[in-house]
Formats: structure tokens, C-alpha cells, sequence
């Protein structure tokens, strides 16, 4: 969407082997909170934030945010101990971010310390659709097909774009990128506006606009996507713990992504060469658990890297294709 709206001479295609509503970003909560990425610079790094929240504030604040799935959620971050709260890089990108009062912390007597803040939430599949309209509206095609080479591509696009997520592993064989197994639960209480976030004690509560997301689990290998049972129990007697109201949540359903962890996203123009062939390809992978609060940004920078790649192919064509 985002290379259609940026470069308009550009004509787009979508190719995936899965579509929503079963793509790990289906899975996600879809909060705006970042995780950091120790081999991208912070300051890359804020950007990307920054320029994904100043987005998606701006859809919150149309009247699509809606059919968008896109919601203002107010919150806390909780810690049993001072240690861990180190003030995050995205603090000053989130609204209102502020340490927690006393009178807050007596909702969690277990706690010592606390955040709070205000920062946007998607409801992923509302808002993977609506991607995949706003591309199809702007001339975009899609096409539902496994690539196992990205020579195939050659005969027919100018551009790849690689935004295979955990895909990248096999299919350009890069062994940086390794999938962090993540079980939530998904269910009905729309009484909860206020998220719980305990990082330390891997528990989240996250209500959007049409369920609330209950998390979370962090296996980093396990190529698993079967719910378990157990782990299911888990997460929900944590999360009850937290917010006892939820003992009453209705409709309860379990989703497992796989994030696509890497040190470091991605982003970057490769030339594949065969003989006297060149096929430019930007990557644009790696998002681990922030693929929500980082896309607009990388998609932006990817954009950006398509734009020179298009400067530099030999005969330009009057119409790009990607
Ligand atoms: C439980 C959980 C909770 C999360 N919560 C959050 C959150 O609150 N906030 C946040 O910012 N992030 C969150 N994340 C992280 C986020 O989901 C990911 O970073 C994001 O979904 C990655 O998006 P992606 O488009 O790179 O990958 P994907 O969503 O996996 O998309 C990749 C696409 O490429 C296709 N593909 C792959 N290989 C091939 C191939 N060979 N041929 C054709 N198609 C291919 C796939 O079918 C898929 O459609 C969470 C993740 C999990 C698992
Ligand atoms: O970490 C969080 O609290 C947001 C959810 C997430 O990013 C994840 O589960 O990977």
C-alpha cells in the first residue's frame, strides 16, 4: 500500500500463500507498544515508531477508525520490582506516559512500580483488510501462490519486494531469522478499556475494538502452531489474576503466530545476479514481536529503497512492476 500510494507510476502485486485472516499479524494484539531490536540503532528505530504511530493516530482520528479497527487504549505497565523499569526509547512517542500513582498501584498489590500510558491498538484482521482494499482501490493485484525461488519472479516483475516474515528462512535461505512461538487467548469482555501489560511476568491484557487479547507465551525455536491446552490455562489464570473480572470473559478462542525474530529487521536492496540477469530485491523482514508498531515506518523506508532501485534499472520502463 504503501509503495502504490508513495510511488503511483509503480504497478503493485501482492503474492502470498496465506492471506487474513491466517497470517501470524492476524494473531497479534496489535498494540503500538515496541519491542527493541538490538542490531538496529535506536534512533532507526524511533523513527520507525514514531512515523507508525503519527499514521495510525491519524486513522484513529477519521471517521475509518472504526471499520479500521483502530482504538485509543489507556493503560498500565507493571513491575514487582523498580529494576526493570527502565524508561523505554517510545516514551515520549506514546501519550501521556507517566509513572503510575499510588492509588493506581493498589489495583495490583503484588506490584511495586508502574506506567501508565495511552497508545493506539489494531483490531489486525479489520485492518489487514482494509490494506488489502485500499491496494486493489489504488490499481494493486493479488494472488494467492507459494514462492519457492524468487527467480520465478524474473520473466514478470521489475522489483521484488521480500516480505515473507518467518517465510524469509526457507525461501532465501537466511538463517538469522528464527520463529519466537506465541500462544494468546482471544475473548469477549467488552467491560475492559484499560490494558495490563506485566512484561516480567509475561502477561498482557489488550482490549480492542472487537475482543480483548489475553497473552502470552515466548518459545524461541518452536516451529509449533498447535494450541496447548495447558498453556491456554496458563495465560488465563495468570491473566484472571491480574483483572478477576475476566473469570466471566465469554467466547474464548486460542490463536498461535510465530514472530519472526532477527537481531535486526531487514531492510535493505540486494541485486540477485544469474549471469548476465540482474533482479533488484528490497527485504523488508525480521519485525519480531513489533511488526504492528514498526510496519508504516519500515514500509516507508522499503518504499523509499524501491524508489532506487527504479532510478537504477538499466531501460526504465514507463511503468514499473513489483
Ligand atoms: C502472539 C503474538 C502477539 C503479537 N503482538 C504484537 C503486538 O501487540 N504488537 C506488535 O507490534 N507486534 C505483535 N506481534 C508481532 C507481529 O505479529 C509480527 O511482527 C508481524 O505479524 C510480522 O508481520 P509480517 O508481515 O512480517 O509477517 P506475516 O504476518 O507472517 O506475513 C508474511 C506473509 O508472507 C507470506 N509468505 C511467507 N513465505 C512465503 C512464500 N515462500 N511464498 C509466498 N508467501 C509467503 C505468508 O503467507 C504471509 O502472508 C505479535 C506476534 C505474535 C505471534
Ligand atoms: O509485548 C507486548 O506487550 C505486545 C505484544 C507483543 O508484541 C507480542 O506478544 O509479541
Amino acid at each position: 500500500v504503501c509503495i502504490s500510494e508513495t510511488i503511483p507510476r509503480c504497478s503493485v502485486t501482492i503474492i502470498s500463500d496465506e492471506f487474513t485472516p491466517n497470517t501470524t499479524s492476524d494473531v497479534a494484539a496489535g498494540m503500538l507498544i515496541p519491542h527493541t531490536y538490538p542490531g538496529t540503532p535506536i534512533y532507526q528505530q524511533k523513527q520507525w515508531f514514531k512515523e507508525t504511530f503519527d499514521y495510525l493516530f491519524a486513522i484513529n482520528n477519521s471517521s475509518e477508525a472504526l471499520s479500521a479497527g483502530i482504538s485509543l487504549v489507556s493503560g498500565w505497565q507493571i513491575f514487582k520490582t523498580n529494576s526493570n523499569a527502565e524508561l523505554p526509547f517510545w516514551s515520549d512517542i506514546v501519550l501521556g506516559f507517566r509513572a503510575m500513582t499510588e492509588m493506581e498501584l493498589k489495583k495490583f498489590p503484588q506490584y511495586r512500580f508502574g506506567q501508565a500510558f495511552t497508545t493506539l491498538k489494531c483490531d489486525c484482521p479489520s485492518y489487514l483488510l482494509r490494506l488489502e482494499k485500499r491496494l486493489k482501490g489504488n490499481g494493486g493485484e493479488v494472488h494467492a501462490k507459494r514462492i519457492t525461488n524468487l527467480w520465478d519472479l524474473q520473466n514478470d516483475y521489475d522489483i521484488v519486494v521480500n516480505c515473507t516474515g518467518i517465510g524469509s528462512r526457507e525461501l532465501i535461505g537466511d538463517l538469522k531469522i528464527y520463529p519466537v512461538r506465541g500462544q494468546v487467548l482471544k475473548v469477549h469482555a467488552p467491560w475492559l478499556n484499560h490494558f495490563i501489560r506485566d512484561p516480567d511476568g509475561l502477561s498482557y491484557i489488550y482490549p480492542g475494538i472487537h475482543n480483548v487479547t489475553l497473552g502470552e507465551t515466548r518459545e524461541k525455536d518452536s516451529w509449533n502452531l498447535s494450541p496447548d491446552p495447558n498453556i491456554s490455562k496458563d495465560i488465563f489464570d495468570k491473566c484472571c489474576a491480574l483483572e478477576p473480572s475476566l473469570q466471566k470473559a465469554q467466547d474464548i478462542k486460542v490463536r498461535v503466530g510465530l514472530r519472526p525474530a532477527r537481531l535486526a529487521v531487514r531492510l535493505q536492496k540486494e541485486i540477485l545476479v544469474q549471469g548476465e540477469k540482474k533482479l533488484p530485491v528490497v527485504h523488508n523482514y525480521g519485525h519480531g514481536s513489533g511488526g504492528f508498531s514498526m510496519h508504516w515506518g519500515t514500509a516507508k523506508e522499503a518504499a523509499r529503497l524501491v524508489g532506487e532501485c527504479i532510478a537504477t534499472l538499466q531501460d526504465p520502463l514507463p511503468k514499473a512492476k513489483l
